[in-house]
């Protein structure tokens, strides 16, 4: 593969963010999927003359708890509108003193403790292991990195989200273990986000915004909504402008991407062809239609 590639950018707004400002030919439109509906209607539009595509994680007003969340429906409903690169953006405890509230982390790694989720667009009929050594995209957030430097925001490059299934927060002894795992920050959404991005071979970049310290800092109150609620506002202005900035930077016409996020399929089927299930190849024909209409 080596054409150039007109990038079409997702954005996935989690706690706080239900709306982006300032796109151009803005509609609301409900995007079909085999996997069922997605959070919410997905807004299309221009920034800058680049296409974009935002969807509320957990729809507009935020009926929609983390463990309700239908990832595969949304995942494939971006990728079915074009999509070639999701940010995301998240709401997120720290767990180092060093991540204080206001503070962005650039994530490069997850671990997974999430157990009542759909986590894979593959299964029976089409078995499929894509790689997740490196879960997210460099050159998504190298651009994410410029951008926050750029504006002058608190921000960190890489770190480890720890995704829990919630939607109670940690107890305290969960939050030392996260501590001496050396995770650095803490949310309930990200996976198997990023896991089914790598499936659809979308890049996929996280933006974690801390509101709090979890409950394990001896000199800070326990987490509660209130408290998240109130820094997050200060922190969904920081995301929108971080996206006004960040937009034209990545919507520039480029080649394959250097990680090989959009060939994440290539090796990864091993389901023989005349062993696959026809009515599950047809759920995949957005997420695996790349690979599947070459076989
Ligand atoms: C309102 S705090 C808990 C809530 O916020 C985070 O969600 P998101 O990643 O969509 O911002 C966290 O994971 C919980 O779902
Ligand atoms: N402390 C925390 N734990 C899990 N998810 C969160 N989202 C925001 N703060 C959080």
């Amino acid at each position: 593969m080596s054409e150039i590639v007109e990038p079409v950018i997702g954005l996935i707004g989690g706690s706080g963010l239900y709306d982006i400002e300032g796109l151009e030919d803005r509609q609301w439109r409900r995007v079909a999927t085999p996997w069922g509906e997605p959070s919410d209607e997905l807004l299309f539009g221009r920034l800058a003359g680049i296409s974009c595509v935002f969807l509320p994680r957990h729809g507009r007003g935020h009926p929609t708890p983390p463990s309700a969340l239908n990832f595969r429906a949304n995942i494939d409903a971006l990728k079915r509108s074009g999509v070639t690169d999701i940010i995301s953006l998240s709401a997120v405890g720290s767990l180092q003193e060093n991540l204080p509230p206001g503070h962005f982390v650039i994530v490069d790694q997850f671990i997974d403790r999430t157990f009542a989720r759909e986590k894979s667009f593959f299964g029976p009929g089409c078995v499929a292991h894509v790689s997740l050594a490196h879960p997210t995209c460099p050159r998504l957030s190298d651009a994410i990195e410029a951008s926050g430097r750029e504006l002058g925001l608190e921000m960190t490059r890489g770190g480890t989200y720890l995704a829990m299934e919630g939607p109670q927060f940690s107890t305290k002894a969960e939050s030392l273990l996260y501590r001496q795992w050396g995770c650095h920050v803490i949310g309930m959404t990200n996976m198997p986000e990023a896991k089914l991005a790598r499936e659809a071979e979308i890049c996929y970049a996280s933006v974690a915004m801390v509101t709090d310290f979890d409950c394990w800092h001896p000199d800070h109150d326990h987490v509660t909504v209130d408290q998240v609620v109130k820094v997050l506002f200060s922190n969904a202005d920081k995301a929108k402008s971080l996206v006004k900035a960040l937009i034209p930077r990545v919507g520039v016409a480029r080649g394959p991407c250097p990680a090989g996020c959009d060939r994440a399929l290539d090796h990864a089927l091993i389901t023989a062809p005349d062993s696959r299930d026809p009515e599950m190849l047809r759920k995949l024909d957005a997420v695996a239609g790349r690979i599947l209409k070459a076989a």
